[in-house]
């Protein structure tokens, strides 16, 4: 009898291996962080030996933890940090270039051009995406480009392209199986969201040849099986979802008008649209929410690319703290007096404003300002982002907010009290914590184990969801609108004229 799904999440700061019971609890949990290196301004890379080696540790930590074997598993699920980009030689699995991890913005330039050259609304109205570095086209170009011999390998069929969960999946089948699910092909800029086709079209503009890229499969699918070396025996993989997408499952935000928004590294919100997909008109995604049994769910998205990394960069870079609670507990303290904004532009500023050049700017500093009020600048940040993103969304869609706008949050900075308080209070809406604040990886195991019936249908599922906590609204309408003031005054100090 198995007892466990194993998921695995691969995500820009660590990878974690997580076995999950039928009844959703969590049995075991490894974490491996791993590093990510920064070789010019704007430019962010990891070693592909560190994306499988701490992936593959950690699953073998989890199954160790409960003396567990390939026996006791029902399925693996993967989800992963989305975008980030690896070529490889399908013949030896030798990775031709380090990872260039989604946050990498060297390729702003090409993606400068080809919006001069008026290819944006093209490639939104096909991807639902905009052209930004964000994206894996241009990434993979530039790999294609600056490797020697390259892209004549590409075209002639020796080379393979994969986001992080293509690359897991090719490493623990032993390089028998070239495959994707539809969330993660639809953060490439090459792919229909309409068809659920790669597009011919996309190809040509971004210059990648068709021969590199992986199969497209639903969420819950046949994956194959891992090499039975790894662990002993073949274990079936049969889930697989880009992190935030898996989140939504995770967060059983099945329902069109139910949104999510998850705190890691960075945040990302998601509002399931249903069947049909939503143009933006205010310069958010439209992307694939999940794909179950050849149906797509469509969301809009919000993709903010500093939450978190505000907060380790107070821990890291200007070490004025020394863990992630810390900034909680500090900002609590910071004096009411002094408006301290950050505008966290690190890798430049993602929706809706889309600026991969700028760069970030703290406003309001005076001889009084201390770690608290650095530390209250950072979570509010994120907050005012969160804001942003989801007045876009009321203006995009009359589908969201009809019966009162709920937000449920998660990731590792959910766990900061202050920053969720804050974020009701400048949105005005409630914001919900549920019990698993793992949604990423309780979405992964749900979508590999729905099809063996180790969990329950998706109702029965939503219906088990359960709330840890609910921030309300507390904060005078006067203060809110001054401090939405005072934001909205800083990045457009910044940004400049539009
Ligand atoms: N108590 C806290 N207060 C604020 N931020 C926190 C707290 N705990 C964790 N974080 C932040 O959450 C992020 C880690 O969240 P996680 O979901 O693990 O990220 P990822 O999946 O991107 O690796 C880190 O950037 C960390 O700074
Ligand atoms: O690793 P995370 O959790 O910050 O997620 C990264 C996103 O998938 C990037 O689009």
């Amino acid at each position: 009898m198995t007892r466990y799904v194993l998921a695995l999440d691969q995500g820009t700061t660590s990878s974690r291996a997580v076995l999950v019971r039928p009844d959703t609890s969590i049995a075991a949990e490894a974490r491996q962080e791993l590093p990510q290196h920064f070789p010019a301004s704007g430019h962010v890379e990891q070693e592909p030996q560190d994306i499988w080696s701490t992936t593959l540790s950690c699953a073998h930590a989890a199954l160790n933890a409960v003396g567990a074997g390939p026996a006791d598993i029902a399925a693996i699920g993967i989800t992963n940090q989305r975008e980030t980009t690896l070529v490889w030689e399908r013949d030896t699995g030798r990775v031709i270039h380090r990872a260039i991890v989604w946050q990498d913005r060297r390729t702003a330039p090409d993606c400068a051009r080809l919006m001069a050259e008026g290819h944006g609304a093209k490639v939104s109205a096909i991807t639902g995406l905009v052209i930004d570095p964000y994206f894996s086209a241009t990434k993979i170009a530039h790999i294609l480009d600056t490797v020697p011999g390259a892209r004549a390998r590409a075209e002639r069929g020796e080379l393979a392209f994969g986001t992080v969960d293509t690359f897991l999946l090719w490493r623990l089948t032993g390089g028998r199986v070239h495959a994707t699910d539809a969330t993660n092909a639809a953060r490439t800029l090459l792919f229909d969201i309409h068809t659920g086709q790669w597009d011919g079209e996309m190809l040509a503009l971004f210059r990648v040849p068709a021969a590199l890229l992986p199969q497209v499969k639903d969420c819950a699918a046949d994956f194959g099986a891992t090499d039975p070396d790894l662990f002993g025996a073949p274990i079936p993989i049969r889930g697989m979802a880009g992190d935030q997408q898996a989140a939504v499952v995770g967060q059983a935000c099945f329902a069109p008008g139910m949104m999510k928004s998850t705190y890691g590294t960075g945040c990302f919100a998601l509002l399931n649209t249903g069947g049909t997909p939503v143009a933006s008109r205010h310069r958010l995604l439209t992307t694939i929410a999940y794909q179950l049994d050849g149906r797509r769910t469509y969301a809009l998205e919000g993709a903010i690319f500093i939450a978190g990394a505000a907060v380790q960069w107070l821990r890291d870079g200007l070490k004025v703290i020394e863990t992630a609670a810390d900034a909680d507990r500090l900002a609590a303290t910071a004096d009411a007096g002094q408006d301290v904004i950050l505008v966290p532009a690190f890798v430049g500023l993602g929706a809706p404003y889309w600026r991969p050049e700028t760069r970030g700017a703290l406003f309001g500093l005076t001889r009084a300002t201390s770690a608290a009020e650095l530390s209250r600048a950072a979570l509010e940040s994120v907050c005012f982002q969160t804001l942003d993103l989801l007045e876009a969304m009321h203006a995009d869609w009359a589908g969201f907010g009809g019966g009162g706008t709920v937000l449920r949050v998660d990731g590792g900075m959910a766990a900061s009290d202050f920053t969720m308080q804050r974020l009701s209070d400048l949105i005005g809406a409630p914001v919900d914590r549920p019990h698993v604040r793992e949604a990423t990886v309780l979405g992964a195991a749900y979508l590999a184990g729905l099809e063996s019936g180790f969990f329950p249908p998706p109702d029965v599922f939503a219906a088990n969801w359960r709330r840890e906590r609910r921030f309300e609204p507390a904060m005078e309408g006067t203060e809110r609108r001054r401090r939405i003031g005072l934001w909205r005054e800083a990045v457009g100090r910044l940004l400049g004229p539009p």
